[in-house]
C-alpha cells in the first residue's frame, strides 16, 4: 500500500472513530490550493449518495461560514506555505465549530498545522523537477475523498481507483513525454497573445480554472478567463472570431460530449484552438470505471510542460510577481 493511501485511510478512520458521523465535507483553500481540490470535489459530487460536499475559498468560509458546519463535518484545507492568513483562520473557525480538520501543506509546523487535527505534508516540485504526481496535494485531496466515501457509504469501484493511483505516475510521464514538441509549438503560437481563454468540463474544469487564475493571470500576466465547455454557449461564445485564442482541456468520460460541442463551434468560427486531449495522451491506460476522475490531475501535470515552454518563450519566469507576498493585501 502506498504512503498516501495508508495515510489517508488512517486519517479518515481516526476521524470517523472520534465522532458519531461525518455527513458533510468542505474543501477549503485559496487559488491553487483550492483548485487542487476540484478533482476530489468532482469525484464526490458524482459518486456520493448521502455525503454533502462544499468547495469554498478560505475567506468566504470565514465570512459566510456555512450554518451546517459542526461536529458532523470534515474540513480539508490546503496551503502550500501553511501561512495564508485566511486559510489559517478558516481552519480555526472550522475547529471552533466542532468540525474535524485536516491540513495539507508543504511547510512543516506552519500556522495551518496548529489548527489541524491531522496534518499531511505532501510532496511538490517545480517542473521540470518532478515528484510522484500521486503524492502531490491534489492527489491527496482525491485520496481523502476516496477513503471518506469508502469508509462511510462504500464505493463499488474502490479497487479500480487504488489501481489507477498506482498506474498514474507512469501515465503522467508518458503524457508529458508526448507533449514536449507540442508545448514548444504552443509557446511560439501563443506567446504574444494578449488574452487566452481556458476551457474544460467535468473533471478538468478545475484544472482550466487553475491555469487561468494561477498561471496565465498570476504567473504570466496574460489576460484570461476560464469558461466551462457547457457554459460557453450561454454567453462566452459571442467573443469567438477569427484567431480568438482558446486552450481546451478535453477530458475523457461522461462530459467529453460537452467539450466536443465547443470544439466544433470554435473550429467552425475560426478560433485559435490548442487542444490537450486526455484520451489521445494516454488516460485510457487507467481502468475505465474511474479514469475520468484522474483527468484533472493529468491535465495539470501536462500543463506543467506547456507552462515552462510558454514562460521561456516569453522570458517571463513563473516565479515573477508584482504584488503577491510583496505588498499588503
Ligand atoms: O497555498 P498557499 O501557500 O496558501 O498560497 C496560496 C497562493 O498560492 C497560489 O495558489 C499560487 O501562487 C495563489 O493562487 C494563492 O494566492
Amino acid at each position: 500500500m502506498s504512503h498516501p493511501h495508508q495515510q489517508s485511510r488512517q486519517i479518515i478512520s481516526a476521524i470517523l472513530q472520534s465522532r458519531p458521523a461525518i455527513e458533510r465535507v468542505y474543501f477549503v483553500g485559496c487559488g491553487g490550493s483550492l483548485t487542487g481540490f476540484y478533482p476530489a470535489k468532482y469525484f464526490l459530487d458524482c459518486e456520493a449518495k448521502k455525503l454533502a460536499v462544499g468547495y469554498i475559498t478560505s475567506n468566504e468560509f470565514v465570512h459566510a461560514t456555512p450554518q451546517a458546519l459542526g461536529e458532523n463535518s470534515l474540513v480539508i484545507l490546503a496551503s502550500q506555505q501553511g501561512n495564508t492568513p485566511e486559510t489559517v483562520e478558516a481552519a480555526r473557525v472550522a475547529r471552533a465549530k466542532g468540525a474535524a480538520t485536516v491540513g495539507l501543506t508543504f511547510a512543516p509546523a506552519s500556522p495551518l498545522c496548529e489548527h489541524s487535527d491531522e496534518v499531511i505534508e505532501y510532496r511538490w516540485a517545480r517542473y521540470p523537477e518532478t515528484v510522484n504526481p500521486a503524492q502531490q496535494k491534489a492527489a491527496y485531496g482525491l485520496w481523502l475523498a476516496l477513503e471518506l466515501l469508502q469508509q462511510t457509504e462504500g464505493y463499488a469501484h474502490y479497487e479500480a481507483m487504488v489501481s489507477a493511483f498506482e498506474q498514474f505516475e507512469e501515465v503522467v510521464r508518458e503524457g508529458q513525454r508526448k507533449v514536449q514538441e507540442d508545448a514548444q509549438r504552443f509557446a511560439q503560437a501563443y506567446k504574444d497573445d494578449k488574452v487566452i481563454y481556458m476551457m474544460g468540463s467535468g473533471p478538468s474544469f478545475g484544472a482550466a480554472h487553475q491555469q487561468s487564475i494561477c498561471i496565465l493571470l498570476e504567473m504570466q500576466w496574460i489576460n484570461s478567463a476560464s469558461v466551462h465547455s457547457g457554459e460557453y454557449f450561454h454567453g462566452p461564445f459571442e467573443i469567438t472570431e477569427e484567431g480568438t485564442p482558446f486552450v481546451l482541456l478535453q477530458s475523457e468520460g461522461r462530459t467529453r460530449a460537452l467539450d466536443d460541442r465547443a470544439i466544433r463551434f470554435i473550429r467552425q468560427y475560426g478560433g485559435k484552438l490548442q487542444l490537450i486531449d486526455a484520451r489521445e495522451l494516454g488516460i485510457n491506460a487507467l481502468p475505465e470505471t474511474v479514469r475520468d476522475y484522474f483527468c484533472g490531475l493529468f491535465h495539470t501535470a501536462l500543463l506543467d510542460v506547456y507552462n515552462l515552454a510558454l514562460s521561456q518563450a516569453r522570458h517571463h519566469p513563473l516565479t515573477t510577481r508584482r504584488y503577491m507576498w510583496k505588498v499588503e493585501y
